[in-house]
């Protein structure tokens, strides 16, 4: 299977760094989520894979090839960049076919990827008249058509449905199952914690973090573990006894930081303090990449040095 590798990949827009020296490589056989904050990059950089635009410096290629001298590409290559770019006027199965007819992929996936995309049912109809979601799925549809090693999508989830969202979830899942290496850009945390193995993170154009998504999550989030007695008072005086960095909430419950519910469960039994609520705080994606994004916005408010 092919991977995608990037190197030094730096792109101007009338002297405006869009992506700067960007240097990673997306694996085979795993979810790649492609994060960052609107106008990091990622967009400018998946067309740079993709061969839609020319790097002012440096290198993107797929299994060691530019997009551009791939034999037919979207057999090696599916994406979806922009849902909007299906005619309007023609069907969903009449815009799969003419692309299966000029890429020489054979006809039978047409209805193939209409059933994988759950779009088999409007098929017959005009693209004009189709919700955003759908064109989402067309847009996904095509990218799955030439049953490509190599797929890249920009916000697939966009406009889907809860429905969608947990069909999106495993159709990636699969893909990168069955061994195929998958980009997918996203702004919803919950989602790419969900379907990603790996993240890239971008900010103005750099890379900040190249890293599977648990070790993102485990290095950046503190575990922590919430804990309610009936006398909170008492639960608060054997959590400061023993050391414990912990705070009130209104409820009267306690959150102890950095500990595991394991821990402060024998230490309540021991002391013979009834536990009413014990639960361990799931670190989350967004916590994390929050937290990575302060540090950033502080470093960028250091005073530049001439
Ligand atoms: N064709 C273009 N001409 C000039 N500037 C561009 C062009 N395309 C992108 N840019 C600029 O490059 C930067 C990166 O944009 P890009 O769309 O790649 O970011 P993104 O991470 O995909 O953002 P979003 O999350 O909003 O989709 C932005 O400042 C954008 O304005």
């Amino acid at each position: 299977m092919l991977s995608i590798d990037v190197r030094d990949l730096t792109k101007e827009y009338a002297g405006r760094r869009a992506v700067d020296g960007l240097t990673f490589s997306v694996r085979p056989g795993s979810v790649t989520g492609f994060l960052g904050p609107n106008g990091a990059g990622k967009s400018t950089t998946m067309r740079l894979v993709l061969g839609l635009d020319r790097p002012t410096s440096g290198t993107a290629v797929i299994g060691g090839r530019a997009y551009t001298e791939l034999r037919d590409p979207l057999r090696r290559v599916g994406a979806l960049l922009d849902a909007r770019a299906a005619h309007g006027s023609r069907t969903a199965r009449d815009h799969l076919r003419a692309l299966a007819v000029s890429n020489r992929i054979p006809a039978g996936r047409v209805d193939t990827v209409l059933e994988e995309t759950g779009l088999a049912a409007v098929a017959g109809r005009r693209v004009r008249t189709y919700s955003l979601g759908m064109r989402q799925r067309l847009g996904i549809a095509a990218a799955l058509l030439g049953d490509p090693e190599v797929i890249l999508l920009d916000e697939p989830a966009n406009g889907l449905d809860p429905e969608g969202i947990v069909w999106i979830r495993s159709l990636l899942r699969g893909l990168a199952a069955e061994g195929r290496t998958v980009l997918v850009s996203s702004h919803l945390m919950g989602e790419t914690a969900a379907f990603a193995d790996h993240l890239l993170i971008l900010g103005r154009g750099r890379l900040l973090a190249d890293t599977p998504v648990r070790e993102f999550i485990d290095a950046r989030v503190r575990p922590h573990v919430r804990v309610r007695s009936t006398d909170p008072v008492v639960l608060g005086a054997l959590l400061a006894r023993h050391g414990y960095d912990a705070s009130r909430g209104g409820d009267g419950s306690w959150t102890v930081r950095h500990e595991r519910v394991d821990d402060i469960g024998r230490l309540m039994s021991e002391a013979g303090v009834p536990v009413l609520e014990l639960a361990a705080g799931e670190a989350t994606l967004e916590e994390a990449y929050l937290d990575l994004t302060a540090a950033e916005a502080e470093f960028a408010a250091q005073p530049m040095e001439a």
